[in-house]
């Protein structure tokens, strides 16, 4: 074999020892490693042994190499040398992550990861550097005190162009900790107490818009405007009146564009910087961004109007000795808006579907929230709405059938860190892990009858027992609660937990006791058309809605 053959060989293998265990994220690299070093190789080789150089021979000395490259990066990801070679998994996945990459776009990808779990078991490779781990022992370790800093999906998702990065995307460990430290006291309990009456004043609203709504409506719809204004009020002040104006400017179409793609990038870091020239999705980003940047300089400029999420994050409050920049608060304030309210409107969706195709879960409900509030109780009181067993039980239910981010709770053990050990399962360097929330909860080793709406297995025995439940005759009834993540888990689990309980409990008793409501549409075409952008992405649910006859509320 000659050099000129041999050379594009070693320059293959060369480049593939240096790539080997990281993806090179910057289009530059990607440039000369790809373009720049076959090229340069080829012309000095030339140079060297006084060969011709002509298109031909710089062609075939790049095909050579970038084959080369390529049999060696899938000859060694499917190897026993590989870190990951003991985890079953697909070859396409133990190959490249175009796959994953494929079928996060498909909007599928939480039935994937649970199937494959259901085929392989409780660790599966699902790319060729990560793991999807379906244990609820592993949980703690991997999400706990100690955690793992956040994958690199964030690098993906969150292009910086300029823009500072929302805290959610933070990598490392003890920044995204400074960056928590305003979200702790914004949902400390005494700041959640001030929060009630924008949730009040909110949810009434919601309720009079849908009185004056004839026929059928769609429910995903008006959740998504009732959850989208009150979060513009907790993180601006406000700005947003959907539930009076509807979507206007087709807010929700743009950023339902952009969002499959984001989430292609999650998988495929190092395309991201490549196309953040390409104005994919820029519309529905950059109108999000002048809303958001005209709401903070007006709630700046008129000050503090209430207690809300900006306060803090604007260290309205002092705590914080050195203010923080505006485009973290910005950044942050629009975080709260993303997270808070597409989340929260789809759950208190599924809920509505599965409540009004399970009649006697509707009845209880209905007959707990009149107990707890007879004729002249101000059915808005939190303090009762943390009391009453089944209507936090059918919230956990709906969560936990339909988690909001069903699938991308992810970490990574770093490049340079030791390998973690949890269990049986080894997480070495460089390595990222999923916890799925949609595959744990659906796992019948943690929830007997998992694809069955039953708001009971979350009341206690002595309740279970009242409501007959217990003599279903399921003696063995599996319901392990530490499988249970809809929120994920630990230091950076998520920090409106609280809020969402809260306003959830509220809206839902205010709406369950005042209206009378039948479905449209079919709600298993509805769970069928769900789709996992990284948040669960709601489709209309169409119900016709008309004033409870006996609504006392
Ligand atoms: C049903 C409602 C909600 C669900 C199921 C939910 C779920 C989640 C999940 C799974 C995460 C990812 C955490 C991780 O990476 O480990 C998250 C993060 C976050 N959520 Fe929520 N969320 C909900 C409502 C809210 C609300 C109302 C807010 C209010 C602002 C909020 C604010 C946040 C923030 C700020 C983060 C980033 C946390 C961090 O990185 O430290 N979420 N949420």
């Amino acid at each position: 074999m000659s050099s000129l053959q041999l050379l594009p060989i070693a320059g293959g293998l060369l480049c593939h020892a240096v790539f080997k265990r990281f993806e090179p994220n910057h289009p530059s690299l990607l440039f000369v490693a790809f373009i720049v070093a076959p090229v340069a190789l080829t012309i000095s080789n030339s140079f060297a042994m006084n060969a011709p150089l002509t298109i031909l021979s710089v062609a075939s000395f790049w095909a050579v190499y970038i084959s080369t490259i390529l049999l060696s990066i899938s000859t060694y990801r499917l190897s026993p040398f590989h870190p990951l070679a003991q985890y079953p998994g697909p070859v396409i996945c133990k190959l490249t992550k175009l796959w994953p990459a494929y079928i996060s776009w498909t909007g599928k990808q939480h039935l994937y990861y649970d199937s494959l779990h259901r085929t392989y078991g409780d660790v599966v490779r699902i790319g060729p550097n990560e793991l999807s781990i379906r244990k609820s022992s592993a949980i703690s370790p991997l999400l706990g005190q100690n955690e793992l800093p956040k994958g690199p999906m964030w690098d993906g998702r969150l292009a910086e162009g300029g823009i500072i990065r929302s805290m959610i995307g933070v990598r490392d460990v003890s920044e995204h900790s400074r960056r928590r430290r305003p979200w702790s006291r914004a949902f400390s309990i005494s700041a959640l107490k001030h929060y009630e009456a924008m949730i009040v004043r909110r949810a009434y609203q919601l309720k009079s818009r849908l009185e004056e709504q004839k026929g059928t409506i769609d429910l995903s719809a008006w959740m998504g405007y009732f959850a989208y204004d009150f979060m513009s009020d907790m993180a601006f002040g406000g700005g947003s009146e959907m539930m009076r104006d509807g979507d206007e400017g087709g807010f929700w179409h743009l950023l339902d564009d952009v969002v499959p793609f984001l989430t292609v990038l999650g998988h495929l870091p190092w395309l991201t910087k490549m196309v953040t020239y390409v104005p994919v999705g820029a519309a529905g980003r950059q109108r999000f961004r002048a809303l958001a940047i005209g709401c903070a300089k007006k709630r700046i400029s008129e000050g503090s109007m209430s207690k809300d999420i900006f306060y803090y994050l604007n260290n309205e409050d002092g705590h914080d000795a050195a203010p923080r920049s505006f485009a973290e608060v910005l950044s942050d304030g629009g975080l709260a808006i993303i997270a808070g309210s597409d989340t929260t409107a789809t759950t208190l969706t599924s809920i509505f579907g599965m409540l009004l195709s399970n009649p006697d879960a509707h009845k209880r409900l209905l007959d707990e929230i009149d107990a707890h509030f007879p004729v002249g109780e101000d059915i808005m009181n939190p303090a009762v709405h943390a009391r009453m067993p089944y209507l936090n039980a059918v919230i956990n239910e709906a969560l936990r059938m339909f988690p909001p981010v069903p699938t991308n709770v992810q970490r990574a053990n770093p490049q340079d860190a030791p390998a973690r050990v949890t269990g049986s399962v080894v997480i070495p360097a460089g390595t990222s892990v999923i916890t799925p929330p949609y595959a744990l909860h659906r796992d019948p080793q943690n929830f007997s009858e998992p694809e069955v709406f039953i708001p009971e297995r979350w009341l206690d025995p002595e309740l279970q027992e009242k409501l007959g439940f217990s003599s279903k005759g399921m003696p063995s009834f599996i319901h392990d609660s530490n499988a249970f993540i809809p929120f994920s888990y630990g230091p950076s689990n998520c920090a409106g937990k609280a809020l969402a309980y809260q306003e959830m409990r509220m809206v839902l008793c205010l709406l369950v006791r005042s209206f009378d409501m039948k479905l449209v549409s079919s709600v298993t075409e509805w769970v069928d058309s769900l789709e996992d952008y990284f948040l669960l992405s709601k489709k209309p649910l169409m119900v016709e809605v008309s004033p409870r006859a006996e609504s006392v509320g």
